[in-house]
């Protein structure tokens, strides 16, 4: 049972309370009765907003149904249905061109080019994983993963595969920091002589093409070189001489790594990726957001017999070639990822005793954490600029956009910042933002600092807004089809004519196999040739690898060739609806298709309403471990809410997918002490949950996981206090 305490007309879950008097406010100069009453304010003069724009989403969502619904059967026109969308408000006039007028943002958003991490920021071990891998070991990265194409067999060193690694490696540095003369392949020495940098290769004496890509170097106590930083499209390569290792010592030149930077940025999740349904689940993580503002978060970790304390990681020191020092960041730029609209929180109760809604709470406790970071005045920050960056997901079209601007307004003035210090990403991952992306981007036309396709949530709405308009392709088909084609285009033809290149983020989505390397190197260089300055990666070492592309591909260039291209707007792609059509997909084929998405809902969601795990890599029915996130179990829902509502399939059909698959799933966690198996009972929490996801999945508001999620953990929660 919560424990609430008054303040200034609200009443604050106890525990949220201390938190934000002991921890939070302390240190920042706020005034603690000033901010309960502007806190205070800001809830029950926004919160009926709120609940008017949620009010506004169902209402296009069911004209959605009815038109759909009366026009399956004369079959579909385009013209009808964009003449449609404009007469409901879905799809707004466009206004005239402009620039977007973001105040100057730290170069991570602005200038560098690279991989940007997300990490739930309950997790304080990963998280400051995720702040720290700024930079990371490419042969690492190359050895422990099947990037070279194949796994490392056995525990201790395979020479063999090393040797591959490095082979991979010198190769990447020929791309890099190319040689005047020769290959990295065939060096046999590196020196730094009056501060000019020298190579001895197969060809003789040599040095880089561009000399200019030397940016310092280090020395060991005995004042020999230990590290030369060379620099290219704006991010950085230490290559590491040490004798005393395996590998140094096999290398002629005793280069033993390279470290590369990686991570760009962080961000910090406390949306898809967490399970927080409480006050409590809230306090823990806010707790580490601000122990990452702070600098002072520690956690104590256990790996094998070795146990050490993790925390965040300070800057690097250099020598530049003309002797001056060189400090480079040693940390991601974090960034904070808040709730969206939706949903309610039962840690603060407004007047009405009704709960409060969580993105406000969210806007105005994690900018008050950062404002510890914006106060430092010695040791390393995270923004230089005095910014704070706040990404709001599943917004709906510009009136949403322009509501998160007000929100962030009042924030500040609460706080007494500046206006505009809170920078605004926005995730185009709804398609009412899509459609409208121009409007989306002038409604926060001076705090945007980043639009990026989060096309994972694109595709869930895509299925529920469409729902009534007929069966869907299955859910692997779904990337190969126009509307998906023309969003991601879109996204940046939008972004860069509203003046975003070297000033915001235009960044791509979640690489979701998280242990298919090889796969991530093909592809995923398609993004910065699609001229997104970043995209997601779910893990350090995936940073490490993506970060390689930046290295061959120079995004600013690219940029400016897609600017010139003059694309067309394809909007009527990215209308064309998925429907599967004339398709008639097999027996065996349809229930392959609900078994997979039946694995997956039931992996992600049987830990997120047991165990508290908002993010898990889950297998699917082929074997591959796949992210699971909130988004990713909100397309496997809505794709079988959708074939059963259209009668693609029965429910007796999804409930013994479901029944078999959880066996399956049980089968998978046996070796967890704590799991409590979902076969063959399925009468626990989460089998529950998962039976609501896809028999109730019509009427979820915009197809989303979260409410049902909520409920049966806070039930489960109830249950065990
Ligand atoms: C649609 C969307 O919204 S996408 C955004 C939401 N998704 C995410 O944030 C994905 C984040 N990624 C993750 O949570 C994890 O990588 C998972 C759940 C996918 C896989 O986790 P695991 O199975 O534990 O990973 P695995 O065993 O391969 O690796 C664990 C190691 O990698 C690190 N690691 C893995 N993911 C991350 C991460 N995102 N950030 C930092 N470190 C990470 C861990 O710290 C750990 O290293 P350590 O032992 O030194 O602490
Ligand atoms: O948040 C990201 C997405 O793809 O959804
Ligand atoms: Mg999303």
């Amino acid at each position: 049972m919560t424990q609430y305490v008054d303040r200034a007309e609200l009443k604050i879950a106890d525990e949220l309370a201390r938190f934000i008097e002991d921890q939070a406010l302390a240190g920042t100069g706020v005034d603690v009765d000033a901010f309960w009453a502007g806190f205070s304010e800001m809830i029950h003069s926004l919160g009926p907003k709120n609940r008017s724009l949620l009010d506004h989403r169902e209402e296009l969502q069911s004209k959605l149904d009815d038109w759909h619904a009366h026009h399956r059967a004369e079959g579909f026109s385009a013209e009808a249905y964009k003449s449609f969308l404009t007469e409901i408000g879905y799809l707004l006039p466009e206004g005239p061109d402009f620039e977007i007028e973001t105040p100057p943002t730290d170069p991570e958003i602005a200038q560098v080019c690279g991989p940007q991490l997300v990490v739930p920021i309950t997790n304080a071990r990963y998280a400051l994983n995720a702040a720290n891998a700024r930079w990371g070991s490419l042969y690492d990265a190359l050895y422990g993963t099947d990037a070279l194409g194949d796994l490392p067999s056995g525990a201790g060193y395979d020479p063999e595969r090393g040797a591959r690694v490095v082979a991979r490696a010198k190769q990447f540095l020929d791309t890099a920091a190319p040689l005047a003369g020769g290959s990295w392949a065939d060096v046999t020495a590196l020196r730094v002589e009056n501060g000019v940098f020298f190579v001895e290769n197969a060809v003789g004496e040599t040095g880089l093409a561009d000399p200019a890509q030397f940016a310092g170097f280090n020395t060991d106590r005995q004042g020999a070189l230990a590290q030369v930083l060379l620099r290219n499209n704006g991010l950085h390569v230490c290559v590491v001489l040490d004798p005393d290792t395996e590998v140094g010592q096999s290398d002629p030149a005793d280069i033993a790594d390279l470290l590369i930077e990686s991570a760009i940025s962080s961000i910090m999740d406390f949306e898809d990726s967490v399970a927080c349904v409480d006050a409590q689940d809230k306090v823990q993580a806010y707790s580490n957001w601000l122990g990452l503002m702070k600098g002072d978060l520690r956690e104590e970790v256990r790996k094998g017999d070795k146990q050490f304390t993790r925390k965040l990681e300070d800057d690097l020191h250099f020598t530049g070639s003309g002797g001056e020092p060189v400090t480079l960041k040693g940390r991601a730029l974090m960034l904070v990822r808040n709730v969206g609209h939706l949903m309610t929180t039962p840690a603060i109760l407004c007047h009405d005793e009704q709960e409060a809604p969580e993105g406000l709470m969210d806007a105005m406790i994690t900018t008050l954490c950062a404002m510890h970071d914006l106060a430092k005045t010695a040791g390393p920050r995270n923004s230089e600029t005095k910014s704070i960056y706040v990404v709001k997901p599943k917004m709906h079209g510009p009136e949403e956009v322009a509501f998160a601007c007000q929100i962030f307004d009042q924030v500040e003035a609460v706080l007494g910042l500046p206006a505009n210090t809170v920078k605004l990403g926005i995730m185009d991952e709804e398609r009412r933002t899509s459609v409208n992306l121009k409007e989306c981007i002038r409604a926060a036309s001076h705090r945007v600092a980043f639009i990026n396709t989060g096309f994972l949530d694109r595709t869930g709405d895509e299925i529920h807004s469409a729902m009534q308009a007929g069966p869907m392709l299955r859910k692997g088909d779904m990337k190969s089809q126009p509307w998906i084609a023309a969003y991601e285009d879109r996204n940046v033809d939008i972004g860069l004519a509203c003046g975003l290149a070297g000033r915001a983020q235009i960044g791509k989505g979640m690489w979701a196999m998280p242990d298919r390397m090889a796969d991530m190197l093909e592809a995923k260089i398609g993004h910065p040739l699609a001229g997104a300055n970043c995209a997601w990666v779910p893990s350090p070492t995936a940073a490490t690898l993506h970060a390689t592309h930046y290295h061959r591909v120079d995004v600013p260039k690219r940029q400016r060739e897609i600017a010139a291209m003059n694309r067309p707007a394809r909007l009527d792609d990215l209308l064309t609806i998925p429907l599967a059509g004339g398709k008639n997909y097999s027996d065996a084929e349809i229930t392959a298709e609900i078994e997979n998405n039946a694995q997956g809902i039931l992996g992600y969601v049987v830990r997120w309403v047991d165990a508290g795990v908002g993010c898990s890599k889950v297998p699917d029915i082929h074997d591959v471990g796949l992210m699971e996130d909130r988004a990713t179990c909100r397309i496997s829902s809505q794709a079988i809410a959708n074939w059963l509502e259209h009668g693609v399939v029965n429910e007796t059909q999804v409930m013994e997918a479901l029944r078999k698959m959880a066996e399956v799933v049980d089968r998978q966690n046996a070796g967890d002490p704590d799991y409590r198996p979902m076969a063959p009972g399925y009468d626990g929490f989460a089998f529950q949950a998962a039976c609501d996801l896809c028999f109730l999945g019509t009427v979820q508001p915009s197809g989303y996981t979260e409410p049902v999620l909520h409920q049966r953990r806070a039930q489960l929660k109830e249950e065990q206090a």
